[in-house]
């Protein structure tokens, strides 16, 4: 277990630049990697997994999502990081924002300019409908 004061972006886009290095993106050629950080400093990754059936191919950033959820811990996510060696910045698609959304993520770290910045989840989806609403 991490301690959350030491995972901060900068260790998390290391470990999503690892996962996009793991990626399985033989159609698309784009290569994902996400890392998030959780409420207790744990830190989970993922990478994207395409598919022949092209429409079943599953971003990084839900796979991270899946690792966090069987990792057991804390669920409520602090930030994710995202790294692509194709576009920087690489910034989650809506499918994944609604899935972050859940786990209450704060803010969304990715690539600008040469350096780091930090997107607040409420200005990437904003008025978004969450668990709360049920
Ligand atoms: O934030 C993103 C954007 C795209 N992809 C994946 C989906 C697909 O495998 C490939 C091209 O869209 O990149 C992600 O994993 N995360």
């Amino acid at each position: 277990m991490h301690n959350a004061a030491v995972v901060g972006p900068e260790r998390a886009m290391r470990a999503a630049r690892e996962a996009a290095g793991r990626a399985y993106a033989p159609y698309s050629g784009f290569r994902v990697g996400a890392a998030l950080v959780t409420g207790d400093g744990a830190l989970y990754s993922g990478c994207n997994v395409e598919n022949a059936s092209y429409g079943l191919s599953v971003c990084a950033e839900r796979n991270a999502v899946g690792a966090m959820v069987l990792g057991g811990g804390d669920r409520r996510i602090e930030f994710v990081a995202v790294h692509s060696p194709r576009a920087a910045p690489c910034l989650p698609c809506g499918a994944c924002r609604q899935v972050l959304r859940e786990f209450g993520c704060r803010a969304v770290i990715v690539e600008e300019g040469g350096a780091l910045r930090a997107y607040p989840f409420e200005e990437i989806l904003p008025n978004a409908f969450g668990p709360e609403d049920l």
